[in-house]
């Protein structure tokens, strides 16, 4: 595997007095935040966390306010210097870097995309997405050849020549998101970037932000505190408690075994079947199944209910031409309702053909009322 974009080990931030000997004493790291506040002052925003950032992926940090989202991804190239642990990029140090290095990393490398835009408002659309270039002391023609091209990338071509006060709030964040794409960065940090929109034009821009990854493949690091935005976006998801990472998975790990009750909680309200896959739910094939619509591993349990319903017939889940795995409406159901397979069900079809993918256990809990905004 290649060289994750970040790793980072053993991460803490503490703000307060004497910050850096609560990584050090196992005292002080026991204690609840109510009382290491009240003993030392100090607040532990980043806990001990760990995590690589993979080449290519969309890497989602989410949580409730104050679980410590935006100190983390700070930390990352030193914008908030962490208290303890290590932080690489392309394998290289970044707690070595001294000022030089640590600039050329923020202005090549790893760009940020801030909820409130900090545009210019003095200048035009096209000299503030020339504007990272300009200070990297790139020539005007150049920058704004260049800034033209980003410009029609995020959907903003004759909008040129607007100053920020002309644009409504998501031309604008398209313009802070054109900004930090023309220096072409090897990673996209977004801090929240579209918590500030409407609805209507947060999807919007979360679709561009999925346009331009799967165009690009650019790998992003995704700040949120919204769970559906996460589970849009996020090919892993990183969810944050008070400071420590509480379970790092795919958005159907996450949502189909969530760690501990806490995570059980964030998503209960998450319709499962448009999350889960049917790689999840499937059952093994039964002899004599050999008809039915095929679905591949990757389709959702709700594109699966779709094909079923449709066909009158279980659906063949196909991989490399071979059958891995049979969902009929019983399990699909079961996912939708939350409950674990049934016990008969499962072993019959393991006494019809033997081995198939493990399935994952969905969590036992009431079925969830699903709420439209949930996904
Ligand atoms: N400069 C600071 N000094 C003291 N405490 C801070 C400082 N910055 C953040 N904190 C505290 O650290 C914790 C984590 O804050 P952080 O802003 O990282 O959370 P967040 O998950 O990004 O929250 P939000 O979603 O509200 O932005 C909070 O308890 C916050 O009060």
């Amino acid at each position: 595997m290649s060289t994750p974009v970040f790793s980072v080990n053993g991460l803490w931030k503490v703000f307060g007095p004497r910050a850096d000997r609560v990584p050090a004493d196992p005292e002080l790291t026991a204690l609840p935040p109510a009382e290491l506040r009240s003993r030392t002052g100090c607040t532990a925003a980043v806990r001990d966390v760990s995590f690589d950032v993979r080449k290519g992926e969309v890497f989602v940090v989410m949580g409730l306010s104050g679980s410590g989202k935006s100190t983390l991804v700070r930390c990352l190239t030193r914008l908030i210097e962490p208290t303890a642990g290590s932080i690489a990029i392309d394998g290289e140090d970044v707690g070595a870097m001294d000022r030089t290095r640590l600039r050329a990393l923020r202005r090549h490398r790893a760009a940020m995309v801030f909820q409130h835009f900090g545009l210019l408002p003095h200048r035009t659309v096209l000299d503030n997405v020339a504007y990272g270039l300009e200070i990297q002391g790139m020539g005007r023609s150049e920058r704004r050849a260049r800034a033209a091209d980003v410009v029609a990338k995020v959907g903003l071509d004759g909008m040129e020549r607007r100053r920020p006060g002309q644009l409504s709030g998501g031309q604008r964040q398209r313009v802070g998101l054109a900004r930090a794409l023309a220096v072409d960065p090897e990673v996209l940090l977004f801090d929240e970037p579209f918590s500030a929109l409407d609805p209507l034009i947060r999807r919007d821009m979360q679709e561009e932000v999925i346009r331009l990854h799967r165009e690009e493949g650019r790998t992003m690091v995704f700040i949120t505190h919204d769970l559906s935005e996460a589970l849009r976006l996020g090919d892993r998801i990183a969810l944050m408690r008070d400071g420590r990472v509480v379970q790092l998975g795919t958005p159907e790990e996450i949502v189909g075994s969530p760690a501990d009750d806490y995570v059980r909680e964030f998503v209960r309200d998450v319709p499962r079947e448009q999350v889960l896959t049917v790689r999840t739910a499937m059952r093994p094939q039964a002899a004599g199944e050999t008809s039915g619509p095929a679905v591949p591993p990757t389709a959702t349990v709700s594109e699966a209910i779709e094909a079923v319903a449709r066909a009158g017939e279980p659906a063949r889940v196909m991989e490399g031409g071979r059958c891995v795995g049979v969902v009929d409406h019983e399990v699909l159901l079961d996912v939708v309702a939350g409950v674990a397979p049934t016990a008969g069900n499962r072993a019959a079809g393991a006494a019809r053909v033997g081995a198939a993918a493990p399935r994952k256990r969905g969590p036992v809990s009431p079925p969830p009322a699903p709420t439209p905004e949930a996904i």
